[in-house]
């Protein structure tokens, strides 16, 4: 594994055939016996420092809810597109405005690109094909956010659905940030989750539709561009139409969807505060592997469309980004938020720093 991790070049860089093998992390394990913690943490580490990605099995969301929520989210994004225009994503103004269904062309996905006239250029020479519907926190009580639900008549049970999902999916991520801080073992093992107390988390539900396979092999066009995650950590929950890879510093490498499994991976400001241990790896959607690996396909041949759901654990909005104790020396990965190593911006300042980037 290379350098060139965070080269601007990256996004050049070659699809292999060979899956990432990243380990399974038992989740039952995790909050097991003294001995299989130990177990547990120690490949968890061993995961986020070589690969920045692992899986999860086990976990606290029961099976049956994770499918469940597949079915919203099939559900929401088959209304007519007038129905979920009533939930339209506003222009961008802060992270709490990130909200409701942005339709293909609102948000455009781009890495550590600033510049709005390089930002606008990569709209033409990397177009994205999605559509997403942004969620903040669910919970009933919330004072943070007001969210952007379709009117109620139109999808019923969609709202009441998302408030228990935000919630499962919040007692999940603060055992996991608890486990973050053992497998760092940090002083306080609770300082991450303490972070979070707020629980200002984000989830986004991709849909990706049907589309002809040639560009998306071509390079043309991607389903989603290639970038590290915003926040601390991320819980994607995909389904079984694979097309998730990851760039390993030399090539993207395919990650297989396995059933029963969540993907956890290290955003930016996870790898920021740990100096660079844990790494917060690019990653993109593409057609699936097979798909990307033969050549003898009709013309007009198409891909199936893709759902995945992602809960991003985000610090509190003023908690400063800044090195975790005992991390004074950097790890082998190089922090991903360049040029801002001395600025030390608050979670909140470098979500927006992201997301004006993103809806530019
Ligand atoms: O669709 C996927 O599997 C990836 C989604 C993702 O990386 C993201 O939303 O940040
Ligand atoms: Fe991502």
């Amino acid at each position: 594994m290379g350098a060139s991790h965070y080269s601007t070049k990256v996004k050049e860089a070659e699809s292999v055939e060979i899956p990432f093998d990243m380990p399974v992390i038992d989740f039952a394990g995790l909050n097991g016996s003294p001995e299989e913690r130990a177990k547990w943490l120690d490949e968890l580490d061993r995961g986020f420092q070589t690969y920045g990605f692992v899986y999860l099995s086990n976990s606290s969301i029961p099976e049956e809810m994770v499918e469940e929520a597949f079915e919203w989210s099939k559900r929401l994004f088959a209304l007519p597109l007038e129905v979920k225009m009533k939930a339209k994503h506003p222009a961008y103004e802060t992270p709490y405005s990130h909200r409701g269904y942005a339709p293909q062309g609102v948000g455009h996905t781009v890495q550590l690109l600033f510049d709005p006239d390089e930002i606008e250029k990569t709209k033409i020479t990397e177009p994205e094909i999605k559509e997403t519907f942004e969620l903040g926190n669910s919970m009933p009580d919330s004072d943070l956010v007001a969210n952007n639900w379709v009117p109620e008549e139109d999808l019923p049970g969609f709202r009441a659905f998302h408030e228990r999902w935000f919630v499962a999916c919040t007692e999940l991520s603060q055992n996991l940030q608890r486990c973050l801080g053992e497998a760092l073992k940090l002083e306080d093992v609770d300082l991450l989750r303490k972070q979070e107390s707020k629980y200002d988390a984000h989830i986004s539900l991709m849909h990706y539709p049907e589309m002809p396979i040639e560009p998306l092999r071509a390079g043309t066009k991607h389903r989603l561009n290639a970038h590290s995650d915003y926040g601390s950590l991320t819980m994607l929950f995909q389904g079984q139409v694979g097309g998730l890879e990851v760039h390993d510093g030399e090539a993207y490498r395919p990650i297989v969807p396995k059933r029963g499994t969540i993907i956890l991976n290290v955003g930016d400001m996870l790898e920021r505060q740990t100096n660079g241990r844990w790494k917060s790896s690019l990653h993109r959607v593409v057609a699936p592997r097979d798909i990307m690996m033969r050549d003898d396909f009709e013309p007009g041949a198409t891909v199936v469309d893709r759902y995945a759901i992602v809960y991003f654990c985000q610090p509190n909005a003023d908690v400063l980004i800044d090195t975790l104790p005992g991390y004074e020396v950097a790890g082998k990965w190089k922090p991903n938020m360049i040029g801002d190593w001395d600025e030390k911006m608050t979670s909140l300042e470098w979500l927006h720093k992201r997301y004006t980037a993103e809806f530019h």
